[in-house]
């Protein structure tokens, strides 16, 4: 274990041991004085180098590898050998490296996280141990974790279910939390609920790492879940809880149960709500077609689908709409089709975004059994597209180009992730709007070509939200997480689009400017806890120096020996 007091922190471990703990190795950049005090030499090669020399180092290996894979490993490896290096090299390369230790390459991670397996990070909690999570949180090692993203696996990404290979999200997830949110590494932990899975292959394949079951459903579910919940609360009574990819099923219901018991948010439904509206709002400076003007169809009404729905409905209404005239401008297409009064099998949280029958009497349907996108589009002629169904190729030539066809500037999002998943590429979408589109993919893509130029299309992804709503809420230590909080976020990040100077420019900042969007949406998120009363012992006037002073900017300190 290891104190740290200001300008040095203070460890009793030496030789092997220290250098084997990822929050206190250096690697070659122990000074001498260290190696003396800590005897590390002949463990380490005599010459001593910067954290700036060993990271051009880490970068000119990383780049010679031939697969984002195998990148992927060799960064999870340095995340388990030397934390500080690992961030001093993300925080420097962003743009390189937000494709390999987020989406899309995390998703790869997972699906070969058996494989990729090499030393513990956060924790496994499985059914069986269900009677032991305590005594698995009791240790000192997380004494100091103000930050939790969880998993149980079962829909990451757009590539399902992933049993135990899941938790290659929460660590990606907590990656950026440091990288970007500036939270130090130590007070964050990555966590797998491990209840089985139903993926044939992870059943199938003997090098499976996970708990070898069906899936646990029902009330052994709830009760696993009650169980953890209750264990955190125990143990880090004011802990930020992130939900992550989980199924549809589970996602809102856990949301809902959850949502006042503790300091929680969940990333797919509220932080992809956030950046989708933030992205939009944005797109709204360019089209000047005003939020009360606007139709949102949606492809894929599940927990992302219906957060958006639910957040830009929101800001329709504070735009001035009434709720039952805002309730109208929301197409939310599933698997069967268009939701519809009267249709069977939806779940409680897709209920208050079902269209009229009435409303839609005089549609022209190629399918009326079944009203698909294409109808919808032909039809309510949407101002917006947005796609959150992990169905690639799902915006079809004929769809964009009836998007086109209604607005001079339409607005699509296909926003699945990884980028395999994409419901189109910003290639066709740029080719079938002649130009016109505004678009926005969840995944990195190529740039394309924009007025004979190269342009990067917005990656419009919850990395935008989550790692600010987590830094703002831990610096004024928020009680909960509001969906006012959210919508503090999305503004915040509409405040910060390029576009608002020049049409021409892109609608959200660059992926290498995560950290600098992290702070001004954790300011945005901290004022607004704090007008809801939701902060009790921070100042309005501290607010902007405590999240200031809540960044971790990667650098070595001078470690001093203890008994
Ligand atoms: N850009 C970003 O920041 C984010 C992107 N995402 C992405 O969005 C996608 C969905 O995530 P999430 O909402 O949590 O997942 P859900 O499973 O909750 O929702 C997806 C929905 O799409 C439906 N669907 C499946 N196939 C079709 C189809 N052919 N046509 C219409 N609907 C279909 C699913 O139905 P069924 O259940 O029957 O299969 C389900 O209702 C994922 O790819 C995810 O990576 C999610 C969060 C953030
Ligand atoms: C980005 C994200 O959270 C997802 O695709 O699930
Ligand atoms: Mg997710």
């Amino acid at each position: 274990m290891s104190e740290t007091s200001g300008a040095f922190a203070t460890t009793a471990l030496s030789g092997y041991e220290l250098l084997a703990d990822p929050q206190l190795n250096k690697g070659t950049a122990f000074s001498e004085a260290e190696r003396d005090a800590f005897d590390l030499h002949g463990l380490l090669p005599p010459s001593v180098l910067t954290l700036d020399e060993q990271v051009s180092r880490r970068l000119q290996a990383l780049r010679g590898y031939e697969t984002d894979l195998e990148r992927y490993a060799f960064l999870r490896e340095l995340q388990d050998t030397n934390e500080t290096l690992f961030y001093a090299l993300l925080v420097s390369n962003l743009e390189e490296l937000l494709p390999i230790v987020y989406t899309p390459t995390v998703g790869e991670g997972c699906q070969h996280f058996s494989r990729l397996f090499r030393k513990p990070r956060g924790l496994f909690l499985s059914i069986p141990h269900k009677g032991r999570i305590d005594r698995i949180l009791a240790h000192p090692r997380f004494d100091k974790v103000e930050a939790i993203v969880v998993t149980d696996g079962e829909r990451i990404l757009g590539l399902g279910d992933q049993g135990a290979g899941g938790m290659g999200i929460p660590i990606g997830k907590l990656a950026l939390y440091t990288g970007c949110g500036g939270l130090h590494p130590a007070t964050t932990l990555p966590i797998l609920l491990d209840v089985g899975t139903d993926n044939p292959d992870c059943l199938a394949d003997p090098l499976y790492i996970g708990w070898r079951n069906e899936r646990v459903r029902g009330q052994e579910y709830d009760d696993f879940i009650e169980a953890f919940i209750s264990a955190v609360v125990k143990r880090w009574p004011r802990v930020l809880l992130q939900w992550e990819d989980f199924a549809k099923n589970n996602a809102t219901r856990m949301l809902d149960r959850y949502r006042d018991r503790l300091c929680t948010f969940n990333d797919d439904i509220q932080g992809t709500a956030a950046v989708a509206t933030g992205a939009l709002l944005a797109a709204i400076n360019v089209t000047g077609v005003p939020l009360t003007e606007q139709r949102v169809a949606v492809l894929g009404a599940g927990s992302a689908g219906c957060g958006i729905a639910s957040l830009i409905r929101a800001a329709m209404r504070d735009a001035g709409l009434s709720e039952r005239e805002a309730a109208t401008r929301f197409f939310m297409v599933d698997r069967d089709g268009l939701l519809l009064e009267g249709m069977t099998g939806l779940a409680p949280f897709q209920l208050p975004f079902i269209q009229n029958k009435q409303a839609i009497g005089d549609w022209k349907l190629s399918h009326p059994d079944k009203i698909g996108l294409l109808d919808v589009v032909r039809n309510a002629r949407p101002t917006v597209l947005i796609g959150v169904s992990g169905q690639a190729g799902a915006f079809s030539e004929p769809i964009v180009r009836a998007m086109a066809e209604a607005n001079k500037r339409p607005v699509i999002f296909p926003l699945s992730n990884p980028t395999s998943r994409e419901e189109a590429t910003p290639a066709d979408i740029e080719a079938w709007t002649e130009g016109r589109a505004l678009i926005g993919v969840g995944s990195p893509f190529p740039p394309i070509t924009r007025d004979g130029a190269r342009f990067k299309v917005d990656q419009t992804n919850n990395s935008y939200i989550f790692p600010g709503v987590g830094l703002g809420a831990l610096a004024v230590g928020t009680s909960h997480v509001s969906d006012g909080m959210f919508m503090a976020a999305a503004k915040a990040l509409a405040s910060s689009s390029p576009a608002r100077d020049n049409p021409k420019h892109n609608l959200l900042p660059p992926v290498s400017a995560l950290r600098e969007v992290a702070e001004s949406v954790a300011l945005a998120v901290a004022l607004q806890a704090h007008k809801e009363g939701l902060v009790t012992d921070v100042a309005i006037d501290q607010i902007e120096q405590r999240i200031r002073a809540k960044m971790w900017t990667p650098g070595y300190i001078p470690y001093r020996r203890t008994a």
